[in-house]
């Protein structure tokens, strides 16, 4: 069971992270390992590094542990002898899926679908579902030129050489601050931080901005509503130019809320006139709630509070929800076989555990206890942003995920080691923000020790 409490023995990392570390680093650059996690005697809410410090989580593994550490509806999927098949041998999922995939899919990933989104592919991590799902993307923007006729012996011949008409110059538009993974057109999509994209070549997309809201949001309604407008009126510029420049726009991608470009939201408006921009221009629109989904916020999809006219054509999802893929509208359903398409594309195994997952998130009402916990989160972060005015600013947040600003990336970071230390564990963001993180079994006692640990430093800062 978990512990009523941290505790901290040593420095962070401890010498056993330490040593660790040292004999890792002959094997691989180890320098964003922070400490050595003993995963058999971490448990729910806390984690346990490897010199015996019992830290609570606020971070879970950057946002993919739906119900914490070793959690028992968990591990006995691992001990049920029916799922030993599915750990054991792991298909070509595209040529070779296992007994009743289809039901499986239906009860499990089908079964919290967003509104209207009646396809779905699995595939490994978040960065690997964003590259298809674009692919999906482009082959629907080419099969509409087509207008139904086969490809070309020319584009056969072409796209073979990576050029054009068979490697078609289209293009997506991204936002400023986004984050979408790190293969390479997930990268081209990604502008939050110099070392995910130095030295990699991109292709040359439109890179529109995304709205800045000022907090608090009530008391900036009429300037956040012209900021919407501006930044919708550029996306319309960029289509426009792309356009002319012989670089169609075949989709617009977005995260729900930017959430490595540092906690960024924007208002339901914005995403329904980028809905409408989209629709008006024959452009699929690429939801990523990679980070977002499964439950976070108190929704099962952030993108529902938007309440948008029609379904984004494409989510993509991975962290919590244990395995990646993405959903898709119908109309973004590839007509041959073998495109959208790898050895593995998934692995049915991790959804036999999002089965036993999603039983879990029904059965303890956990949209329902991160909404609350939520709330009484943000409570916590507004009083202390009261009691700290010249540390904290534009406290926000939902559900399990929320942020506050500091003046500077020092500051922030001095304070989220003292935090550690004090054994609140928590993730950064953005250029100074402080992001948590949590599970989705986060309790009202857990948000009682992170405010009581977070006013002690604050109070000694
Ligand atoms: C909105 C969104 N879209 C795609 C991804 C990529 O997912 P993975 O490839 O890491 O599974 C992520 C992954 N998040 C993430 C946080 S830090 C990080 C990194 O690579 O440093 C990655 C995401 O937040």
């Amino acid at each position: 069971t978990e512990p009523n409490s941290p505790t901290v023995k040593t420095s962070i990392p401890g010498p056993k992270s330490i040593a660790m570390k040292r004999d890792l680093d002959l094997i691989q650059n180890t320098d964003v390992v922070q400490f050595f996690v003993d995963y058999d005697r971490s448990v729910g809410n806390y984690i346990r590094d490897v010199d015996g410090n019992v830290l609570l989580d606020l971070f879970t593994q950057i946002a993919s542990l739906p119900l914490g550490y070793n959690h028992p509806r968990i591990l006995e999927v691992l001990k049920d002898p029916a799922n030993i098949s599915a750990f054991a041998n792991r298909p070509a999922l595209g040529i070779y899926p296992p007994t009743e995939f289809a039901k499986l899919l239906s009860e499990t990933l089908l079964s919290v679908a967003p509104q209207g989104l009646t396809q779905l592919q699995t595939m490994a991590c978040g960065a690997c579902s964003v590259e298809h799902a674009l692919k999906g993307a482009f082959m629907a923007y080419r099969r509409r030129e087509r207008g139904g006729s086969a490809p070309t012996q020319q584009e056969i011949d072409t796209c073979l050489m990576n050029t054009p008409p068979g490697c078609p110059k289209l293009s997506v538009l991204s936002f400023k601050n986004a984050f979408h993974g790190r293969t390479m057109g997930a990268l081209a999509l990604s502008h939050s931080k110099w070392f995910h994209n130095l030295d990699f070549p991109a292709f040359n997309w439109p890179i529109a901005t995304f709205p800045t809201l000022k907090y608090p949001l009530e008391e900036f309604y009429k300037e956040n509503i012209a900021e919407d407008a501006r930044c919708l009126a550029e996306v319309e510029d960029k289509i426009e130019s792309a356009k002319k420049a012989g670089q169609p726009v075949a989709c617009v991608a977005s995260e729900p809320m930017q959430c490595e470009g540092g906690d960024r939201y924007a208002s339901p408006q914005f995403f329904q006139g980028l809905q409408d921009i989209c629709q008006k221009n024959g452009i699929a629109l690429l939801l990523d709630e990679v980070q977002t989904g499964a439950g976070a916020t108190g929704k099962f999809w952030l993108h529902e509070y938007f309440h948008l006219r029609d379904p984004p054509n494409l989510v993509t999802f991975a962290k919590k929800m244990l395995t990646g893929g993405f959903y898709y509208t119908p109309d973004m359903r590839p007509t041959e076989g073998g495109r959208i398409f790898n050895t593995w594309s998934g692995d049915p195994s991790k959804v036999v555990v999002l089965k036993a997952v999603l039983g879990v998130i029904k059965d303890e009402s956990l949209l329902a206890r991160t909404t609350d916990t939520g709330n009484y989160l943000m409570k916590s972060l507004m009083d202390a942003q009261e009691k700290y005015p010249h540390l904290l600013s534009n406290a926000r947040g939902l559900g399990s995920l929320a942020a506050v600003d500091f003046p500077a990336a020092a500051p922030r970071d001095n304070l989220v080691e003292r935090l550690r230390s004090l054994g609140v564990h928590v993730g950064v963001c953005g250029t100074s923000s402080m992001r948590l993180r949590s599970t989705l079994t986060l309790e009202r006692k857990h948000v009682d020790i992170f405010a009581d640990r977070f006013n002690t430093v604050l109070r000694d800062t």
